[in-house]
């Protein structure tokens, strides 16, 4: 082991610490701390507008923060560029769908697996590990079809898996469910639980609720760009800000 020290298990893989973005006289993130750690899922909710986005943008470096500190496995990230924090192992999808939709779910694959290589020291199989995804993902039978050609839902699962080649440590999801028919949903909350499982942080950002309350350990909520609930799916539910702060919008499951 030599004098590497071993990760403490309680640091967060991912953290921000009092994050404000304002756009000119407008504060979209306000002083928002929230914390994800390994094995689990944490979901990031909040109605339209929140600041839920913007927040994951701060945290992957595309959008810098007026003030607060964006943290992985315990190291300031604030000031690293996003190519920086993906090779720390931070990994994230988007709201709308960013594939290549003329290549087939294989190859958008095999794209994310060949950068990834040639920026990794570490010995990496590209075609080894896009089977492998595309068994895990569900979405062997449909590998050889243009993503053009699948259904929105699946190819959110396509982006997931994409993300999934980069071998990342945190995996942010921006409303992977939308789209989604009930069934697929289903399997995308199976493959989420999984995931964790294998170790992964994941933060979830997602309008179904649902899914939300069924995959999340813990649950930050914001309004107005700023935290007004962190707990578990049973505490939040019954938050009295977030009950009000939903009223008028959707209902908390
Ligand atoms: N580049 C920008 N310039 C100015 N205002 C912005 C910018 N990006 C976001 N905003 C504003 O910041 C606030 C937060 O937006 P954001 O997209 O982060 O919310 P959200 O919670 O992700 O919303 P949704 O659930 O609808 O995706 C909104 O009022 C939005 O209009």
């Amino acid at each position: 082991m030599g004098s590497r020290e071993l990760p403490d298990p309680a640091t967060p893989l991912l953290e921000t610490r009092g994050i404000t973005v304002r756009f000119g006289g407008h504060t979209a993130v306000d002083e928002a701390s929230i914390a994800v750690h390994r094995g689990t899922v944490t979901g990031l909710i909040g109605p339209n507008g929140a600041g839920k986005t913007t927040l994951f943008n701060t945290v992957t470096g595309l959008q810098k923060p007026t003030s607060g500190q964006v943290l992985i496995d315990g190291v300031d990230v604030t000031r690293k560029a996003p190519y920086k924090r993906a090779h720390m192992g931070l990994a994230r999808t988007f709201q709308r769908l960013e594939l290549f939709l003329s290549l087939s779910v294989r190859d958008n694959l095999r794209v994310a697996g060949d950068i990834h290589r040639s920026g990794t020291r570490r010995r990496y199989d590209v075609e080894a590990e896009t089977d492998r995804l595309l068994e895990l993902t569900g979405l062997a039978d449909v590998a050889h079809q243009d993503v053009s050609d699948i259904p929105t839902g699946r190819a959110r699962v396509v982006e997931v898996a994409r993300a999934l080649m980069t071998d990342p440590r945190v995996l942010l999801l921006d409303e992977p469910a939308s789209g989604q028919t009930e069934k697929e949903t289903d399997d995308f909350a199976e493959l989420l639980v999984r995931l964790a499982s294998d170790g992964l942080a994941i933060c979830l950002v997602e309008h179904d609720l649902p899914l939300v309350m069924r995959v999340c350990s813990q649950i930050h909520v914001l309004d107005y760009g700023a935290l007004i609930a962190s707990g578990t799916p049973q505490q939040v539910q019954k938050d009295p800000a977030v009950i009000a702060a939903y009223i008028g919008t959707e209902a908390v499951a």
